[in-house]
């Protein structure tokens, strides 16, 4: 029988992926997992739903860490300084941290697909409910907890402001390693348009917790391949050991489960 998952730890290789990590984390096979693939003919347009409303400000912005499994840009979360209102949320949702999710090849690396195509990578901004929970770990624990806008990259121009993360890779290169990163508001990463598809989900990597509000933006942002193999030249081992590299870190679509999900133009 394959080694359980408590002693090995879960990756993205043949032996502990994402086909492996029901027999830790049974949600795995839950009601509203993610991501999805997004059938734009099937989403239903609900008229109740408003723009989204991000507003961060830049000096939140703390480190970049690279913590085995992605790299994150981590924001202090200890007042309302960024915040996501708006759209299908009810109430203030604070800024945690964004990470992105790519492929070991340009051609797939995306966690949503929008009518079966996936892009080269993705990038997810992370809130959590902080009118009514106490703290990001607590709200991940709860049906409306987290708010999640994801932003598909595609493969194209090098992004400038991407520049800024790519840069910085070198120095977090193995697991567990991080480095200060300040006076960065993550709306540069942002599209022109926020038009958006949003529906209830899940984490995409363990604990899966079911408590995310997605807002996938419809427009993506351009990434170019040299910026994708600075990606994938992080290591998701620690210094010392022997070096695996992080080529791919994404989580296939998971069935819908008879789930609504809602357009929103403007
Ligand atoms: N790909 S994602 O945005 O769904 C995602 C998944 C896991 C975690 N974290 C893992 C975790 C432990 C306890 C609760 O959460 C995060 N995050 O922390 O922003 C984001
Ligand atoms: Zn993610």
């Amino acid at each position: 029988a394959a080694p359980d998952m408590a002693t090995l730890h879960w990756g993205y290789d043949e032996h502990n992926g994402p086909s492996h990590w029901k027999e830790v984390f049974p949600v795995a096979n839950g009601d509203r997992q993610s991501p999805i693939d997004i059938k734009t003919t099937e989403a239903k347009y609900d008229p109740s739903l408003r723009p989204i409303s991000p507003n961060y400000d830049p000096t939140s912005a703390k480190v970049i860490l690279n913590n085995g499994h992605s790299t994150s840009v981590e924001f202090d979360d200890a007042e309302n300084k960024s915040v996501l209102i708006g759209g299908p949320l009810a109430g203030t949702y604070r800024l945690r941290q964004i990470h992105f999710h790519w492929g070991s090849s340009d051609d797939a690396g995306s966690e949503h697909a929008v009518d079966g195509m996936k892009y080269a990578a993705e990038l997810h901004v992370v809130h959590w409910n902080a009118d009514r929970y106490s703290s990001f770990v607590e709200a991940a624990r709860q049906p409306d907890g987290l708010a999640v806008m994801a932003v598909f990259l595609k493969i194209g121009e090098c992004n400038p402001q991407l520049k800024k993360i790519t840069d910085r890779l070198d120095a977090i290169r193995a697991k567990g390693k991080r480095a200060l990163f300040t006076n960065f508001d993550p709306s540069c990463l942002l599209p022109r348009s926020l038009d958006y598809w949003t529906y209830f989900g899940s984490l995409t990597v363990p604990p899966l917790l079911e408590s995310v509000v997605w807002i996938v933006l419809r427009e993506p942002i351009s990434v170019c391949s040299e910026q994708l193999a600075k990606f994938r030249s992080l290591l998701c081992t620690g210094e010392g050991e022997a070096a695996c590299y992080l080529l791919r870190n994404y989580r296939p679509p998971q069935p819908l489960k008879g789930r609504e999900i809602n357009p929103v133009v403007w």
